[in-house]
């Protein structure tokens, strides 16, 4: 049986799961989707919190009953596409359920029997929460070596979609409640690949639906559903910017773009003012990440820079 060293050797349940797991067994660990299991609610449905016999967690979407999901082999086989995306930065999808249940539902004020679909997605459980609730609260929010491995570690997850996939994922929802962090906050982006079960207008729509996701979305593909992954680095930029600054949406000041409003506001003193104690090679840290936040987030799609240039700045690798 497969242990985990991190249980101190005990036997891991969570890597035996079979891929496909039958909707009792995730009523059962959910506490039938009980509200105290409840993590949080997105576009496309509910996450839960479910807990394994040994006590090891999973995290549970039950995908809304009205969501157009693919047909069952379609969305078979995507999902089985998308749990062989395997990266340290990327939070696992580790099984998921697509089974047809009797519900009686109203319908022109008669009770009538259907079958409905429930779809749910199993994700690997992100104990520290997401990036939204830690960054814009002075009282929670990392220090800045912390700061600088949550951003370095977006990057490279997004590399791995982006670059080193047969098909580039396109994740087209980036954005702090996206970006799970696991014990040792090293960061994780979630909901990857959602487009290729809902399709990508849908994916567009149920996004645009969320309060304040627009910030997050490229002009092109807000206003005109224009995808490449150009668009994920316009949000990648603004998310750098927000992680960088700890303001959201990098918010500026009436009548001026939160581009000029950086440029104008986060001189090195103020930098310095922000981050008590910064050491030289620190404060140049900050400076990068904010020259490359605003490299991403260019109107004009193709003078953003790409992923490969943004993961080697980091790094310290600069282009000859
Ligand atoms: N794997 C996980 N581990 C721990 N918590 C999770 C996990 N996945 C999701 N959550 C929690 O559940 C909340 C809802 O997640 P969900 O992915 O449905 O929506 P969202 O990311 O907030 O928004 P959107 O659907 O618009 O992207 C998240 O904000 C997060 O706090």
């Amino acid at each position: 049986m497969a242990t985990d060293a991190s249980r101190g050797g005990t036997p891991s349940l969570l890597s035996t799961l079979p891929k496909e797991l039958p909707l009792d067994f995730l009523k059962e660990i959910t506490d039938g989707f009980s509200p105290e299991r409840k993590l949080g609610k997105g576009a496309f449905g509910t996450v839960y919190k479910g807990i394994l016999q040994n006590g090891e967690m999973i995290a549970v979407k039950k995908l809304a009953d009205n969501s157009p999901v693919a047909p069952e082999k379609q969305f078979q086989n995507e999902v089985v596409n998308l749990m062989a995306v395997q990266h340290e930065n990327i939070v696992k999808l580790v099984g998921y359920c697509h089974q047809a249940q009797k519900k009686v539902i109203e319908h022109n004020g008669r009770y009538i029997l259907v079958d409905v679909v429930e779809s749910l997605l199993c994700y690997e459980y992100a104990p520290n929460g997401n990036l939204d609730k830690c960054i814009f609260d002075t009282s929670s929010r990392p220090d800045w070596k912390t700061c600088f491995n949550i951003i370095k570690g977006i990057c490279q997850g997004l590399h791995f979609l982006h670059k080193e996939m047969d098909k580039p994922i396109v994740h087209l929802d980036l954005q702090p409640a996206n970006i799970l962090l696991d014990d040792n906050m090293v960061p994780k982006i979630s909901d990857f690949g959602l487009s290729r079960l809902f399709g990508e207008e849908q994916t567009r729509i149920n996004t645009i639906n969320v309060v304040g996701a627009k910030g997050y979305m490229a002009p092109e593909y807000l206003y005109r559903g224009e995808i490449s992954t150009r668009s994920d680095i316009y949000s990648l930029g603004v998310l750098i910017m927000e992680i960088t600054t700890g303001e959201k949406n990098f918010s500026s000041e009436k009548d001026m773009s939160a581009r000029d409003f950086v440029r104008q506001t986060w001189t090195d003193e103020h930098i310095a003012s922000k981050y008590s104690s910064l050491d030289a090679g620190s404060l140049q840290e900050v400076k990068t990440c904010i020259d490359i936040g605003l490299k991403c987030v260019d109107i004009d799609q193709r003078k953003r820079t790409s992923i490969v240039e943004i993961v080697d700045k980091l790094n310290g690798r600069h282009a000859p």
